[in-house]
């Protein structure tokens, strides 16, 4: 039977601090999930026992610190129980209250002292307490302060003094005139209800709000909590900041704090004997956008299934290596991925079976973003477009391909890669070596491998064919080619060893009239022995019928537990090379 279905919204803020929009879907999670932790008690029920595939490995449980922000921790905003899972998470804070003009070196002074909580920054500024110095400071002649001015006054002196130069002078009024372009398309897609970013941290991380209860400046402070800006209700005094103090400091009295922070309120008196200095209380919100991926994931998912930590990129998709344990919550993984990634990350796929072709293309499922799997790579300062539907691609393999072209490859080189997929190897080589033969079988490689070449203006130094890898050897060597070949390149780990072969008798057909180079070859396999690098060389050693002797072993990386991937470098032996041909290959 099908499991209801929750509606989850990755997080919920107060109306007009709506979801931006790249986050406001809903995710709708079977009910059968386990209670997600502590905080979400409310939200996700049941235990986890539908997935039919789901393994009986309990994940360790990374501790979490009990200092700074967590999901587990603060109290959700008021009146989200309602089967809602909510992200969103109120921590109460104490802060100082300070001129805005003393910010910085108080900055300095209380370093320890102040909030050190990942992407929030210690200094707050509240919406509305901005601008009235630079608007409306006495004049040096006149040593009395001018009365505040009427909101009327105000909005009189903004419209003579705002010109072109407006927009540098009076940055609030440029951005109540203007919203940017994304605000208005927010605007828009939130069916007229405007959406508010101007509070607290970027994109709605977070936001900062004084306590208003018990607070003696009450009615003052109101005004900065509107988002009117030069509203009615706006701050009339100067501008002031808040310094967030370490979360321990919270709702502690003023001689509970330690003596740096009680010097600065004791000793900084205004002309009126008053402090200069307060504490207030405040409290922070943090948002859907606030939490990395591994802690939203920890709150959807089951206890006890390990958490997906990582993917692979290859340009704007994200490659997901879903367990079977995950299967049930791909969806949600996907968009929480999706989410957590954006704008670089478009696309979320996850492999549905091992790479099995031979074409070595992965069948991959779409889980979120838009259907496009065509992308555009860059590495090392070159830029291929794939199609990961149909051509091979692998960006963990990059380290191995600057290797090659830094390392080992010669200005003077001939290259010959074999199996050269949309050319990664073959490209690079280009920009560096004298020449490059590209070959792949798959057509539509071929395809993109030359669009790659014109893509990098490599067209004068790349000759490209699409054909069978022993074809290709074989007519490289037995046709007249006017450069004779120093490097070959066989990248297809797992069967490139058996086209060894066709390296015999090569030198028979040549029919340059040139004395035959003999090339060093790099040959990628994979090995699970417990010596991978005598165990690749003997595979080497019986498919050229020769004991081959000086052959260099590179690790290359461990593709699974106790599996290798290896370079093997040597200089193809004289007397494989003359020897009688057992294989043919017309
Ligand atoms: C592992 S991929 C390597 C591609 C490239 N070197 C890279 O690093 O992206 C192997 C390539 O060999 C091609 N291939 C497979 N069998 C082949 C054959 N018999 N002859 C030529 N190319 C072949 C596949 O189409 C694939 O593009």
């Amino acid at each position: 039977m099908t499991p209801p279905l929750l509606d989850l919204y990755p997080h919920c803020l107060l109306p007009r601090l709506r979801f931006s929009t790249s986050a406001r879907h809903v995710l709708r999670l079977p009910l059968h999930l386990k209670p997600v932790p502590s905080a979400f008690a409310t939200a996700a029920a049941a235990a986890a026992a539908a997935s039919s595939s789901s393994s009986s490995l309990q994940a360790p449980q990374v501790p979490h610190s009990l200092y700074g922000p967590s999901l587990r921790r603060g109290r959700p905003l008021p009146g989200e129980f309602d089967g809602t899972l909510s992200f969103a998470r109120i921590f109460d804070l104490a802060a100082l209250r300070v001129p805005a003009a003393s910010c910085a070196p108080l900055e300095r002074r209380l370093r320890g002292h102040l909030l050190n909580w990942p992407r929030v920054r210690n200094v707050a500024r509240l919406p509305g307490d901005d601008g009235y110095d630079t608007l409306f400071s006495p004049s040096p002649a006149s040593p009395n302060p001018p009365s505040p001015p009427t909101a009327v006054a105000r909005r009189e002196k903004l419209a003579r003094e705002f010109n072109a130069r407006g927009f540098v002078q009076f940055p609030n009024l440029a951005r109540m005139s203007r919203p940017s372009s994304r605000k208005r398309k927010e605007k828009k897609e939130e069916d007229g209800e405007a959406v508010t970013t101007a509070k607290g941290g970027k994109n709605n991380v977070y936001v900062v709000e004084l306590v208003r209860e018990g607070n003696e400046h009450g009615d003052e402070w109101m005004g900065l909590i509107s988002e009117e800006g030069f509203g009615k209700s706006a701050w009339r005094g100067a501008p002031t900041r808040l310094l967030l103090l370490d979360q321990s400091y919270a709702k502690r009295r003023v001689d509970e704090l330690p003596e740096a922070v009680k010097v600065v309120l004791d000793r900084e008196p205004n002309q009126d004997e008053s402090s200069a200095y307060e504490l207030v209380q405040c409290q922070i919100t943090l948002f859907y956008n606030y939490w990395p991926m591994n802690e939203v994931l920890e709150a959807l998912l089951p206890e006890g299934i390990i958490i997906p930590a990582g993917f692979e990129t290859v340009g704007h998709i994200a490659h997901l290596n879903l367990r079977d344990e995950h299967l049930p919550y791909k969806k949600l993984i996907a968009q929480v991925v999706l989410d957590k990634n954006k704008p670089k990350i478009q696309t979320v796929v996850n492999k549905t079976e091992a790479i099995q072709n031979d074409y070595r293309t992965m069948l991959l499922e779409v889980l979120a973003g838009n259907d496009s799997l065509v992308t555009t790579v860059i590495e090392s300062g070159l830029r291929f477009q794939v199609d990961l539907a149909s051509v091979y691609w692998n960006s963990r393999l990059s380290t191995e391909r600057q290797r090659l072209v830094n390392n080992v490859f010669r200005n003077s080189d001939v290259v010959c890669d074999v199996f050269s997929g949309v050319g990664p190897i073959a490209i690079s080589a280009a920009k560096k070596v004298k020449y490059v033969y590209a070959n792949d079988l798959n057509p539509t490689a071929v395809e993109y491998l030359e669009r790659n070449i014109v893509l990098n203006k490599l067209e004068r130094k790349i000759e490209v064919f699409n054909m069978d890898a022993r074809r290709f050897i074989s007519s490289i060597y037995s046709s007249q080619h006017v450069h004779p070949v120093t490097q070959v390149v066989m990248n297809l780990p797992n069967d490139a060893a058996e086209f060894l072969d066709v390296f015999r008798g090569i030198s028979r057909n040549n029919q340059s009239g040139l004395p035959c180079v003999m090339p060093k070859i790099h040959l990628y396999g994979f090995s699970k022995s417990e010596d991978p690098e005598y165990d690749f060389h003997e595979r080497i050693n019986l498919t050229l019928g020769e004991n081959v002797t000086d052959v260099e072993m590179h690790r290359v990386r461990l593709v699974a537990p106790g599996k290798w991937m290896l370079c093997a470098s040597f200089t193809l032996p004289e007397s494989v090379a003359s020897a009688k041909p057992n294989y043919l290959t017309f």
